[in-house]
Order: structure tokens, then C-alpha cells, then sequence
């Protein structure tokens, strides 16, 4: 336990400059205002950044047919594939709960797609935050690298 809290404090003093953690915090913020949650009215926002330096966001969009919602984590991160992103370096999960969000075990596994390992800040509505990293949500994961893809 302690090695791993050393580790992650190595991850979130190195690794992000102040003023790309404080954008990232803004703009996962700001998309959860675009929630579109009518069934479970949990908005969630999502901000991701990928290796190119670019940010980008998404919230949840739910739907009548629940199944078919889709987390603000995943929305984010598969604008960025789209955009021809691949390496995802950190991520922030805001709510405007006073509980800190988690991301479910889908966006874990979508997540664990584009980074090995990477930074996983959570929000909450006093904007306090939570750090933690892929690794410690999704520990012996399955990967690209089991069927030699990731590229
Ligand atoms: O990390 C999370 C957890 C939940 N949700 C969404 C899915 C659904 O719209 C609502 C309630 O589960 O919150 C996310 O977007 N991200
Ligand atoms: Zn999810």
C-alpha cells in the first residue's frame, strides 16, 4: 500500500503541469452542464488527455432504452479515437455531487484501451479532488498487447 501511494504521488507531482490539471478540471466541469441525464439525473463530465496535448470532453447521454446510455468517460475518450488520438495520458471525471464519481467497469476497460496506465483524477462538486491511477482501478488488466494490437 505504501509503495503504491509513492508511486501515485510520483504520477501526480511529475507528471501534469498545474495549469493543464486546472483545464482539464474546467472542461470536464463544463461538460457535465451538457449531461443529457432524464432517467438517472447524474450528470457526469469527462476531460481526456492524449498524448498530442489535445483535450477532449464528453458527458453522459442516456437514453429509454438504459442500456443503450453511454458514460461521459467512454463519450470523451471515443471523440478523441475518432480524431485519431491513441494514448491517453490523464483523465478527469467530474459530478456535481458531493460524493467523488468512479468510473464503471466499462470505462475502466475503454480507458485501460488507450493507456497502459494513466492518471485518473476525480471531482466532485466542491471541486475537491481524488487522484488515482488506471493501474490501481483495473489492476492485471486485459489489454491491446494479449492480441498484439494497440496501434
Ligand atoms: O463514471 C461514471 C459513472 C456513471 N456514469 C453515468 C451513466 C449514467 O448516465 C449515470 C448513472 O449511472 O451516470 C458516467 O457517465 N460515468
Ligand atoms: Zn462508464
Amino acid at each position: 500500500m505504501k509503495q503504491v501511494d509513492s508511486q501515485l504521488s510520483e504520477i501526480t507531482e511529475s507528471n501534469i503541469l498545474p495549469e493543464v490539471r486546472d483545464e482539464l478540471i474546467n472542461k470536464a466541469a463544463a461538460a457535465y452542464q451538457q449531461a443529457y441525464v432524464p432517467y438517472s439525473h447524474y450528470p457526469v463530465g469527462a476531460a481526456a488527455l492524449f498524448s498530442s496535448g489535445l483535450i477532449f470532453s464528453g458527458c453522459n447521454v442516456e437514453n429509454a432504452s438504459y442500456g443503450l446510455t453511454v458514460c461521459a468517460e467512454r463519450n470523451a475518450i471515443f471523440q478523441a479515437a475518432a480524431k485519431g488520438e491513441r494514448k491517453l495520458e490523464a483523465i478527469v471525471i467530474a459530478v456535481p455531487t458531493d460524493e467523488f464519481p468512479s468510473p464503471c467497469g466499462a470505462c475502466r476497460q475503454v480507458i485501460r484501451e488507450f493507456a497502459e496506465d494513466c492518471i485518473v483524477i476525480l471531482v466532485n462538486g466542491r471541486r475537491e479532488t481524488r487522484w488515482t491511477t488506471l493501474r490501481k482501478l483495473l489492476p492485471e488488466s486485459f489489454g491491446p498487447d494479449f492480441l498484439g494490437g494497440g496501434t
